[in-house]
C-alpha cells in the first residue's frame, strides 16, 4: 500500500488514489452484504422477527472508538457504523423506529437518523408511553425515547412490565461523551429479545411503601442507579439501574435496609454496560 503521508504527486494522481478506496469501500460493504445474507439464515431472524443484538453492537462501536484515530472526527466515523449496522439489522428483518416527541422533534429525529440511518422508517408519538404501545403492536419495531421524561410522564417504565410486554434493549448513545451529535440520552425499547439481549445493566420497576434518601445510597452501594422516580398512591415507583451480577433479592435486601420497603420488583429490561469517551480513550 503507497505511503499517504508520502510526497503529493498531482491532484489527478491523488483522486486516482481516492477513486480507488471509494472502490474498496463499495465492494466491502457489498461483500458485507452476503455475509449478512448468510447471517440471516444462522440466526433464523424471519422466526423472532427482530435482527437487533445490542450486545454485539455495543462491543462493535467499542472496537471502532478505540482503534481510531487521524483526522476524521470520531462523530463521523460512529455515525457512518450506526447507519451500517441500523441498515444491515433492517435488511435482516424491516423495522420502523418509534419515537416519542414530547421533548421536541429535532432531538429524537436527529437520534434515530444518527443510530439507524434514513432508511429506517421513523414514527413520531406524543409520549413514551405511546411508543411503548407502537412497539407492542408491531412485530420487530423499535422505540426511542428521552431517559430524563419528567414527572409529567408518569411511571412509563411499568408498561414495561410482564413476560410479553416490550423491553428496554439499549441505552444510546453507545459511546457517551460531550458534544455528541445526537447526545440525547435515550432508551431502545423493543419486544422482548429473550436470550439476544445482553444484561450487562439490568433495569427494574420498584415499587416503595416511602421513600428514604438513604435508598439511593444503598442502590449505589450495589453500583447502581435511581434513573427515574415518580409518587404513586402514596408509595413512591422507580426505575432502578444495577449490574447484571445484582440478583433482585440483593437490591430488595438493600432498599429494606435503607428502610425504604419494596412492595414489587419487575425486570423491565436490560443493556450494555455504558461507555464514556475522554481524552481520546474509552472508559
Ligand atoms: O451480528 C449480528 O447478529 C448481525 O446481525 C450483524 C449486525 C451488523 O451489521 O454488524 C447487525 C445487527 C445486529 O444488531 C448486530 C450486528
Amino acid at each position: 500500500m503507497p505511503d499517504p503521508k508520502a510526497a503529493p504527486v498531482d491532484l489527478a494522481a491523488l483522486r486516482g488514489e481516492i477513486d480507488r478506496l471509494d472502490a474498496e469501500m463499495h465492494a466491502l460493504l457489498l461483500e458485507r452484504g452476503e455475509i449478512i445474507e448468510r447471517l440471516i439464515a444462522v440466526k433464523k431472524t424471519s422466526e423472532s422477527g427482530s435482527a437487533f443484538r445490542p450486545g454485539r453492537e455495543s462491543a462493535v462501536m467499542r472496537a471502532i472508538a478505540e482503534r481510531h484515530r487521524g483526522i476524521l472526527p470520531l462523530d463521523t466515523v460512529e455515525s457512518i457504523w450506526r447507519v451500517i449496522i441500523g441498515t444491515f439489522t433492517w435488511v435482516q428483518a424491516p423495522y420502523a423506529v418509534h419515537a416519542d416527541v414530547s421533548g421536541g422533534d429535532a432531538p429524537m429525529r436527529d437520534s434515530a437518523r444518527f443510530h439507524f440511518g434514513f432508511t429506517v422508517p421513523y414514527v413520531p408519538h406524543e409520549s413514551a408511553r405511546d411508543v411503548i404501545a407502537a412497539v407492542a403492536a408491531a412485530r420487530g419495531d423499535l422505540g426511542i425515547f428521552r431517559i430524563d421524561q419528567g414527572a409529567s410522564a408518569g411511571p412509563w417504565w411499568r408498561d414495561l412490565a410482564g413476560a410479553s410486554a416490550p423491553k428496554i434493549i439499549a441505552r444510546l448513545p453507545f459511546i457517551e461523551r460531550p458534544g455528541h451529535p445526537a447526545g440525547t440520552p435515550v432508551y431502545v425499547v423493543s419486544k422482548p429479545l429473550a436470550d439476544a439481549a445482553v444484561r450487562e445493566e439490568v433495569l427494574f420497576a420498584v415499587r416503595v411503601e416511602r421513600w428514604r434518601d438513604a435508598a439511593a445510597e444503598a442502590v449505589s452501594t450495589l453500583g447502581g442507579e435511581i434513573v427515574c422516580t415518580t409518587g404513586l398512591a402514596g408509595e413512591l415507583s422507580a426505575l432502578v439501574a444495577v449490574p447484571g451480577a445484582v440478583e433482585p433479592r440483593d437490591l430488595v435486601a438493600a432498599l429494606d435496609a435503607s428502610r425504604a420497603p419494596v412492595s414489587e420488583i419487575v425486570e423491565v429490561g436490560s443493556h450494555a454496560a455504558r461507555m464514556r469517551f475522554a481524552d481520546g480513550a474509552i472508559s
